[in-house]
């Protein structure tokens, strides 16, 4: 039976949040990594209920039908960081829920708020399975600090300028941040994260949340930004 959301987290968990492009994903891992942890992108579980969504014919525009899929969804999310694999029904989808037509379409699974109760419990249970696996666990998304996980010891907000989010996703998905990668990124950040802000606030920090903003870090030195907040937390 899962856990109710009230129940207690086991192990130290780490919640992040923050807009899209802003090291969520990269940073968490390499945190997790580094401390030994387990590592839960929440992310990846809209993205996996969107691909299903795609791959059953369910109309993304009724959300009765969407919560309908979402109780059905076969989903496994690995909580490893050197292998955070997501399968659905059996099939590895770990590379397919990153691509575009997920990508523009999971705001609409994940703006429908019965499919976000349903997720916040599912992912406490994961939190919490992890955590006591691994003694601690860092679970990122855009409301792990405020709604998943507002009871967790560490919760950061990682932040960037959307110029350095759009250049560092242009990057990654056209291997360059030339003015015509960017405006094709642009569609991918901007828009959704105006269309998921409807129903998480990831702008701005929640009371006690730490903001970390990474526009003129590097990689490294965001994921020490991170690992000094929890330092100070476990001191
Ligand atoms: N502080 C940083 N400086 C430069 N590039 C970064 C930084 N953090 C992340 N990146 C790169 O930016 C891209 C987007 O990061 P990602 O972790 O996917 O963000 P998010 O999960 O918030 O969408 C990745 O290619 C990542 O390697
Ligand atoms: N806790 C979460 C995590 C993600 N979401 C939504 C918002 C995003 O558009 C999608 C995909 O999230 P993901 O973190 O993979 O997106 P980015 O890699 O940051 O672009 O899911 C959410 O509503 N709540």
């Amino acid at each position: 039976m899962p856990s109710a959301p009230e129940d207690h987290l086991s192990g130290f968990v780490v919640a992040i949040d923050g807009p899209s492009g802003s090291g969520k994903s990269s940073v968490s891992k390499q945190v997790a990594r580094t401390l030994g942890y387990g590592y839960l992108d929440t992310g990846a579980m809209y993205r996996a209920l969107a691909w299903w969504c795609l791959s059953e014919n369910v109309d993304l525009t009724d959300p009765e039908a969407v919560t309908a899929a979402a109780h059905r969804l076969p989903l496994s999310i690995g909580t490893d960081p050197d292998d955070p694999t997501v399968t659905v029904g059996g099939v590895d989808v770990t590379a397919a829920i990153r691509e575009t037509r997920i990508s523009t379409n999971v705001s609409a699974v994940a703006g429908v708020i019965p499919v976000r109760e349903l997720m916040r419990v599912l992912q406490r249970r994961l939190i919490s399975e992890a955590g006591a696996a691994d003694g601690g666990v860092v679970a990122e998304g855009r409301d792990i600090t405020t709604v998943v996980a507002p009871d967790a010891p560490v919760r950061i907000l990682l932040t960037a300028s959307e110029e350095a989010r759009l250049a560092r996703r242009s990057t990654e998905l056209h291997g360059d941040a030339d003015e015509a990668s960017v405006e094709a990124t642009r569609a991918q950040i901007v828009d959704r994260d105006k269309a998921d802000s409807a129903v998480s606030e990831f702008s701005v920090a929640a009371d006690g949340v730490t903001t970390i903003d990474t526009s003129h870090l590097d990689f490294e030195g965001s994921v020490r930004a991170v690992l000094q907040v929890v330092g100070a937390a476990q001191a």
